[in-house]
């Protein structure tokens, strides 16, 4: 058993619906499903151990509790001191193991459940949860909060350790799943899944190399239009990414006057242009791009064959209908949005609340509503295109928080689209959001422009 992230090669994820489907199918071949479970949790509890303590296994009265109670036989016969019961023991434990709920969590935690769960956090051991941090959401990546008047709202187990059973479920890579969970690791139960997968979790994604005849023509254009006054940074950092991400010529367009200065002093490469002069380069349009990009994007998006729109482009399209209108009448697979929640609350006339609450949900009812790619930005990015099984992104942290992180990423995409045009909207833009949060995944503070170098090393 090992760590599951970093990882090499992309992973089905499951919600709950279709983990009971599979788990229904498999018990009929498998009856000693959770024998299995419960003995790759104490094998994972033992080593995980810290000290002499007992392991405290705080049990629900579920299945989920049903398996660490297994695992409590198993380290009991291999002579580790365990405590199963839902109070604390009374010496320090070695390690908690959460099996208090697992999938099966369907409704807001009661004092007493959430009592539970802040005792298991105030302990100093490393805490194992089984399969689902409890309190946490399986589908969503969302804590199920508390029955109304508990103070505790949110409460969930923060473990530092994560096995999930039989399948690997969206709500341990989105949300509030990637700080809540720690380390994940997954047993699969000796079970191949029959289901479709409910969406699937992003791995590197190796792109085409280019042929020794190919030339800066092949590479193709970006067009980043941008930038104005006070903000020309922003659509320099995307004009950047894209240069750096490999596309033959870089044109902006910034939307505050440049006085025929040069497009990017810092990077010489970068020149100035427009719509009339490149009609045929994939647009990056919004970053810093304030209200007056409202009045540049009719012409863009009709005339533009591939797009990235980002920013104030989105805030411009949430505040119109007829743009709206102009975004989804585009050719189908020519449209990327770049939204990070509040954007997509804005494009969805929604709260940022319910945008996080079903992060899945949101990107695919913008991604069907607006036909176009979605990237809902935040911890665990979410890729949906109409038609496509969507993808949650394996990768990133807390550096990407910083202003300009996004307007990498959408020139970085860009870019990509614009080298890579062959390639569809959905595997570029799952390919750059990985490569992004990849680069973004330090310890130290990063600086939006810092994270293009990184990503060019891993191309
Ligand atoms: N059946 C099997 O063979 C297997 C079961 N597995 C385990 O079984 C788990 C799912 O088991 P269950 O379906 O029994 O679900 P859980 O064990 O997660 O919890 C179910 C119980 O909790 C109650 N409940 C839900 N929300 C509550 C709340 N807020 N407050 C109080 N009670 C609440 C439910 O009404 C139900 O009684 C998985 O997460 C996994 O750990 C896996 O080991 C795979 C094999």
């Amino acid at each position: 058993m090992r760590p599951l992230l970093p990882t090499t090669r992309p992973w089905p994820l499951f919600d709950t619906a279709a983990t009971r489907r599979i788990e229904v199918a498999a018990l009929a071949a498998t009856p000693d499903l959770m024998a299995r479970a419960g003995h790759a949790v104490a094998k994972l509890a033992l080593a995980l151990r810290r000290g002499d303590g007992p392991v405290w296994l705080a049990c629900g009265r579920g299945n989920n509790g049903g398996d660490g109670r297994i695992a409590a036989d198993v380290l009991a016969a291999h002579g580790i001191p365990t405590h199963a019961a839902l109070q604390p023991p009374a010496s320090p434990p070695s390690l908690v193991v959460d099996a208090l709920f697992g999938i099966g969590l369907n409704r807001p935690l009661d004092a007493a459940s959430a009592a539970v769960i802040e005792a298991m956090n105030a302990c100093s051991a490393p805490i194992l949860a089984v399969d689902v941090p409890s309190g946490l959401l399986a589908d969503t990546g969302q804590p199920a909060g508390t029955i109304a008047g508990l103070a505790a709202d949110g409460v969930a187990v923060r473990a530092t350790h994560t096995l999930s059973l039989l399948t690997l479920k969206p709500g341990l890579f989105t949300g509030e799943g990637r700080a809540l969970a720690g380390r994940i690791w997954f047993d699969h139960l000796g079970v191949t899944p029959a289901e479709a997968p409910t969406a699937w979790l992003s791995a590197p994604q190796a792109l085409p190399a280019s042929l020794a005849s190919h030339h800066k023509g092949s590479h193709g254009q970006v067009l980043v239009v941008g930038g104005a006054a006070g903000m020309q940074g922003a659509a320099r950092l995307a004009a950047r990414a894209a240069l750096h991400a490999g596309a033959g010529r870089v044109y902006v367009d910034l939307l505050a006057p440049n006085d025929g200065g040069p497009a990017d002093a810092g990077q010489p490469e970068l020149m100035c242009g427009s719509l009339a002069e490149c009609p045929l380069a994939v647009g990056v349009i919004g970053c810093g791009g304030g209200p007056e990009i409202a009045a540049r994007l009719p012409a863009l998006l009709s005339a533009l064959p591939r797009a990235v729109l980002d920013a104030d482009a989105l805030n411009a399209i949430a505040a119109s209908a007829p743009l709206q209108a102009a975004v989804a009448s585009r050719a189908p697979g020519t449209t990327v949005i770049t939204p990070h929640p509040l954007e997509a609350a804005r494009l969805l006339q929604i709260t940022v609340q319910a945008v996080q609450q079903d992060r899945l949900a949101a990107a695919q009812t913008l991604a069907r509503q607006l036909r176009c790619t979605v990237l809902l930005k935040g911890s665990g990015s979410v890729i949906a295109s109409p038609g496509e099984t969507p993808t949650v992104i394996s990768t990133g942290g807390p550096a990407l928080g910083t202003a300009g992180s996004g307007d990498v990423l959408a020139g970085w995409l860009g870019g990509w689209c614009a080298r890579h045009a062959a390639m569809p909207l959905h595997t570029l833009a799952c390919a750059a959001a990985h490569a992004h949060g990849a680069a973004g995944e330090v310890n130290h503070v990063l600086p939006a422009g810092e994270l293009i170098a990184p990503m060019t090393r891993l191309l």
